[in-house]
């Protein structure tokens, strides 16, 4: 293969007189444009070759194809590739040469068939998959649409309903329910998927088997009145799931029009808008974010050292409370044996009892059988004492917040467990070289940060201190990628990354309420921003002690910008600690449903006075536009802050961490993407006017101020970086 090009495609005739094209571009045979055109001309050449009768295409090494080489959406993004014509591909080329053509073909689909390879497979005139293959339409996700004519053919394959279920969800089928659905012809093995594909291929030229276009078919599809009510109740959905994104109703239009007004028009609709969509915001966002996420675990000077991660046949968790019962919990799931250990018996029967619960919800959302239950289950035993621990590979500590105590706790571990055991925290704020002191094992201390409720959040921030060896963190890698989380890996230091971000987030909402804001509306904005939920509604449901305690621990380590409010110890100071206790920023009712609270004003009054800051006409006021500035530059800020100091070892970490571990939306790329969206500058000169007015809380860093100064992206890499790492 010329180092230029990106795959290609070879086509084999064979003497029965089926010419089998074969993708090829490792790891996924992605259909880059090198693919696609060479598709083409093999294309062309079978149907002009008077010893080829019938078509086959299948993918190399067990895969048909993932799709779109979605680098490709970059490079035309950038301007560096220039986009074929409007419809070129999944009209001049897979509908007018391939699925028009007078020879048919036949898709051999192994491993999976997604996107753009599915709906390569889709203008084929049969399917015919490996069982468990994965086959979808997951473009949304990517912000782009179905563009190869995924819109108008899966409609017409299975029914309106499911492919709006299939497009809209992004969620993949596998190969069995897609025949069930008519998506697929025949489930073979796969040493027999090359030979029934050309026999069905052959079939069909012999007319023993249809000759289908599924352009052309109209049986699956509800007649006009009720697929424009399906499509108006698929609209309805989309604007409230995803109301900052235009490209799903895009899509949706494309769909509409190949059902009103036939398929042609609908694939030209289709072309028409999926190149429009390339162009967005929201579609660079995700797309940055496709690529940051498999890049996190890319690690310099660690994963690029050809290290085995080991195998970790047995883990240990300290602490059965919320964030260790949650561990196990993920822990099991991915079929690692755990040992729980507890203080007493009490605790020890109320962690088993929170991992129980994690896995009944399942069992009762039908996620899970019984029979997986009870097996699962049994993977967890529960301990009072260290003695199990002589052979486990990794221990998580998850007690409570306290120094003392995981110090005390780290220097027994080095008595009992292995040499070669991972001894491993999931402290949110403490420094581990502290954690590490009374001990001689620092090349293998490593914080596991997970999020809570552990079993269901996809962030783990793996920390690593100086001392941590390179072959523990590909380790728990290796253990993260087992039991699907995204991990990230950074520096030591309080807080990590990923508080460290959302501590001024907080910070920055209770000053704005402190100085006259309305915490309601603050709430609202962040809502339609895009997160989750507001940094009130947050606060209540992570409850006020780990707040507090999460503070102590900034005030401690950063006082010159940390905001000291009071209103969460006044708060707390009268038994309202948060959700949990039905009172907090929001009353909470039997369903948990939350309502604002009238007598919030009394705390936030009396906490201004203890502050002595004064209600500013100008804050109470404030736009939703210049609320999110004042909330989220400060997250920009810190940061930089963590960026500079080598915390983050790429600036597109920062945007996973914000984005798994805070909410960030996706669509906005992450933090620092977004961040270099706005520009550094006006975020700069925005933070600078704020610290004049109100205090050092908000005063920009020296990266950006240097780079703001400049104008220069937040993103590009550290030149001369003071890593940490
Ligand atoms: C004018 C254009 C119109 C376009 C119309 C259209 O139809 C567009 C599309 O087809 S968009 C693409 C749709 N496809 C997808 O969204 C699939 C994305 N990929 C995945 O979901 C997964 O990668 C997977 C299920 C295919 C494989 O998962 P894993 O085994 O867990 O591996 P991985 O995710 O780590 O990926 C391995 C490496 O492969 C790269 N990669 C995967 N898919 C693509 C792709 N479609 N294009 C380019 N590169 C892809 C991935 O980045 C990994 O690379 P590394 O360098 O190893 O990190
Ligand atoms: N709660 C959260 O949202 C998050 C907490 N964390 C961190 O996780 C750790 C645990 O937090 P939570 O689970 O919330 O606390 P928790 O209070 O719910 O649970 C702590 C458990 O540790 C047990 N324990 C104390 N000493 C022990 C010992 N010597 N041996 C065995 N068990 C012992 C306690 O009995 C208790 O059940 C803390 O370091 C916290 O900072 C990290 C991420 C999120």
């Amino acid at each position: 293969m010329d180092s230029r090009t990106k795959g290609k495609t070879v086509m084999e005739v064979g003497s029965d007189g089926v010419a089998v094209i074969t993708l090829i571009n490792p790891p996924v045979n992605s259909l880059s444009f090198d693919v696609l055109y060479n598709l083409k001309s093999n294309y062309e050449e079978a149907l002009s070759r008077n010893d080829v009768k019938a078509i086959v295409i299948t993918g190399a090494k067990g895969k048909f194809s993932g799709g779109f080489d979605i680098s490709g959406f970059g490079e035309i993004q950038k301007g560096t590739r220039k986009e074929p014509k409007v419809g070129y591909i999944s009209i001049d080329i897979l509908t007018d040469l391939l699925e028009a053509a007078r020879k048919p073909s036949v898709a051999a689909i192994d491993g999976l068939a997604l996107g753009g390879g599915l709906e390569l497979s889709m203008a084929c005139h049969a399917r015919i998959s490996t069982p468990g293959a994965q086959l979808g339409l997951p473009e949304l996700q990517l912000g782009v649409i179905p563009g190869f004519g995924g819109t108008q053919r899966l409609p017409r394959l299975v029914g309106l309903t499911k492919a709006l279920e299939m497009i809209l969800t992004s969620k993949p089928v596998r190969a069995e329910e897609g025949h069930s659905l008519g998506l697929i012809d025949a489930v073979v093995p796969s040493a027999e998927l090359l030979t029934t594909a050309r026999r069905w291929a052959l079939d069909i030229v012999e007319r023993r088997k249809p000759w289908i276009s599924s352009v052309l078919k109209t049986d699956k599809l509800p007649p006009l009145g009720e697929a424009r009510e399906i499509l108006k109740f698929a609209r309805g959905q989309t604007r409230k799931q995803a109301p900052n994104m235009k490209h799903p109703l895009m899509c949706l239009d494309a769909l509409e029009t190949g059902i009103v007004s036939g398929p042609r028009a609908g694939l030209e609709k289709e072309a028409e808008v999926g190149s429009q969509v390339i162009s967005l915001d929201t579609t660079k966002g995700l797309i940055h974010v496709f690529f940051s996420q498999r890049g996190t675990v890319k690690v310099p000077g660690v994963t690029d050292r050809g290290l085995i991660p080991r195998k970790i046949k047995k883990v240990a968790i300290i602490g059965g409370g919320l964030m260790g019962s949650g561990i196990a919990t993920a822990l099991i799931l991915s079929n690692y044996p755990v040992i729980l250990k507890e203080v007493n018996e009490k605790f020890l029967e109320a962690g088993i009892g929170r991992v129980k619960a994690n896995l009944q919800s399942r069992v009762r959302k039908g996620s899970m059988s019984k029979e997986k239950f009870e097996k699962t289950m049994s993977l967890l035993k529960g301990s009072l004492d260290y003695e199990s621990f002589r052979d486990v590979d990794m221990v998580i500590e998850a007690v409570i917040e306290n120094i003392s105590l995981k110090q005390q706790i780290f220097a027994d571990l080095e008595k009992y467990c292995p040499q070669h055991c991972i001894l491993a925290s999931n402290t949110s704020t403490i420094d581990l070289n502290k954690i590490g002191e009374r001990t001689k094992s620092q090349d293998r201390i490593v914080g596991a940060h997970f999020f809570s409720p552990a079993h269901v959040m996809p962030l783990l921030e793996i920390v690593r201190t100086n001392h941590t060896s390179a072959q523990v963190i590909v380790d728990l890698l290796d253990v993260g990628k087992k039991i699907k989380k995204t991990p990230v890996v950074v520096g030591n230091c309080t807080g990590f990354a990923v508080n460290r971000m959302f501590f001024p987030y907080t910070q920055a909402a209770m000053f704005l309420v402190e100085r006259g804001a309305d915490p309601y509306l603050i709430d609202s904005a962040v809502s339609k921003f895009g997160m989750p939920m507001g940094p009130f509604r947050l606060c209540d449901l992570v409850g006020f002690g780990v707040a507090i305690a999460t503070a102590t621990q900034f005030i401690e380590n950063f006082p010159e910008r940390t905001y000291k409010s009071m209103i969460i110890p006044l708060m707390q100071e009268d038994k309202r600690a948060g959700e949990a206790t039905r009172k907090g920023f929001y009353l909470y009712d039997d369903k948990r449903k939350a309502k604002p609270d009238p007598e919030l004003k009394k705390y936030i009054e009396k906490a201004r006075s203890m502050s002595g800051a004064n209600v500013d006409p100008k804050l109470v006021k404030l736009s939703e536009k210049e609320i999110i500035e004042m909330t989220f530059f400060p997250v920009v800020n810190e940061a930089c802050r963590v960026f500079a100091e080598g915390i983050a070892v790429k600036a597109a970490d920062l945007d996973i961490a914000a984005i798994f571990g805070m909410g960030f939306p996706p669509y906005r790329g992450g933090i620092m993407f977004w961040a270099d969206s706005i520009g550094s500058k006006y975020i700069y000169s925005r933070l600078d006017e704020w610290s004049k007015t109100y205090g050092d809380f908000f005063k920009p860093c020296a990266f950006l101020a240097e780079r703001g100064s400049k104008g220069a992206p937040l993103s590009a890499p550290v030149e001369q970086a003071r890593s940490r790492l």
